[in-house]
């Protein structure tokens, strides 16, 4: 399907760039237009490929083009006053072209925390297209008011969009590497997923696998509803032989020079990919018990996918979810040599990582509370001499 994707503050501005990159290197036509909004200049500098003009500088008079230091409610503060800006570079884009929005954000900091819930509210209110939201969680190790921040966005974003994929950074951390470190690989990873599951809904119907090619309405049918959702993805390398004779003509019409294989390997092949998929590392991380709806993608070259496995991967999330909502679909890709399946779960309710993150920014919000109101009163009795015989000047 296809996008137009808005990154905001650094961390949005990232991954929209991966998502750039990711939609060259695959020829995938996911992203339709994409905009880069911040209130730090130096951020929006760093980008590699969303286009100069897309690039919008917020804020200018309140921060100076420096950020806004992790305060997100200054970040909403400033995305509300200078909406008309970000509207500017959105009249640029050929919204009838698009089939939804993607408001990407981190939700630790400030501009993207702050900022991404106004924008989505906002876009809502004048496009009827759906607003989708991409919010990323923020490291364990990264402090109390990052907690604080992504708590209270998260809140806010879930309700402004019609639905909020998450990604939480801290199930992605690699062990001792810091997350900062490990930011360019988990963007792979995050644009990975989500690539194959926007890329789905991109090629076009015909030839042989056409009546199982998913299709955009129903990555849109999936994510109606609300709520959060979250991705998971399994992949194997196989012996793709073909694909040659095919190229880029292949890629539409679903044609393919691949050996076909024994169908009961292709189909026991896509069922366990599928369950490895459910069941591993999950964008967030959460019990797919209680999912309201599901969507299965698989993902490779025409000969290794058929209705079978998906079919049986369908039935098998149906049990483990107690969904009866869960549609699925081929997406061929005829060079590639590797299968892969991807599970959306969205309407996601039983999240243990969302209930400890709350917990955890209350006691952040309490204890920032408490050394406030113990600041106050250890400055007094710092500068003030203790028997006040001093006189301040005036
Ligand atoms: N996955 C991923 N997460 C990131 C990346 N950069 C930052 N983050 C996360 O996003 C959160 C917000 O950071 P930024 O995006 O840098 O903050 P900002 O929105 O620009 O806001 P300010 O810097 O406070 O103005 C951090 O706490 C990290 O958890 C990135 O490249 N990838």
């Amino acid at each position: 399907m296809k996008l137009a994707m808005i990154g905001f503050g650094q961390a949005g501005g990232k991954v929209l760039d991966k998502f750039l990159e990711y939609d060259e290197k695959h020829g995938s036509n996911i992203v339709r237009a994409a905009v880069a909004v911040n209130t730090a200049k130096a951020d929006l500098m760093g980008l590699d490929h969303v286009p100069e003009e897309n690039r919008v500088l917020i804020g200018q008079s309140r921060v100076k083009g420096h950020g806004v230091g992790a305060d997100n409610e200054l970040g909403a503060e400033i995305a509300e006053e200078d909406i008309d800006e970000v509207q500017g570079a959105i009249d640029s884009i050929p919204v009838h072209e698009v089939d939804a929005f993607l408001v990407i954000a981190g939700l630790g900091g400030g501009t993207g925390s702050g900022g991404a819930p106004v924008l989505a509210k906002h876009i809502k209110r004048i496009y009827t297209e759906p607003v989708y939201g991409l919010g990323i969680l923020p490291g364990g190790d990264e402090g109390g008011i990052y907690t604080l921040n992504a708590a209270r966005s998260f809140q806010t974003f879930v309700r402004e969009v019609d639905n909020l994929l998450v990604f939480d950074n801290d199930a992605w951390r690699k062990t001792g590497e810091s997350v900062q470190g490990g930011y360019d690989e988990i963007n792979d990873e995050i644009v990975k997923r989500f690539g194959v599951l926007f890329g789905a809904g991109e090629v076009e119907q015909g030839g042989e696998v056409a009546e199982s090619v998913v299709d955009s309405s129903e990555i849109i049918n999936t994510l109606a509803g609300g709520g959060v959702s979250t991705v998971g993805y399994a992949s194997e390398t196989v012996e793709n032989s073909g694909g040659s004779g095919g190229g880029l003509l292949s890629k539409f019409t679903g044609g393919s020079k691949s050996q076909p294989e024994d169908s009961a390997n292709t189909t026991n092949r896509i069922t366990s990919l599928v369950r490895k998929a459910a069941l591993g590392r999950l964008t967030l991380p959460c019990e797919i018990d209680g999912a309201e709806r599901a969507l299965l993608v698989t993902a490779g070259p025409p000969a290794f996918l058929n209705r079978k496995g998906i079919e049986r991967g369908r039935k098998w999330l149906e049990e483990q979810t107690g969904s009866m909502e869960v549609r699925g679909g081929d997406y061929p890709v005829p060079n590639s040599g590797n299968v892969a399946a991807v599970v959306l779960l969205a309407g996601v309710t039983n999240v243990p990582r969302i209930k400890e993150l709350q917990q955890v920014a209350i006691e952040a919000q309490e204890n920032i509370d408490e050394i406030r109101d113990e600041s106050e009163e250890n400055l007094q009795n710092l500068v003030e001499d203790d028997d006040d015989e001093l006189e301040s000047l005036f």
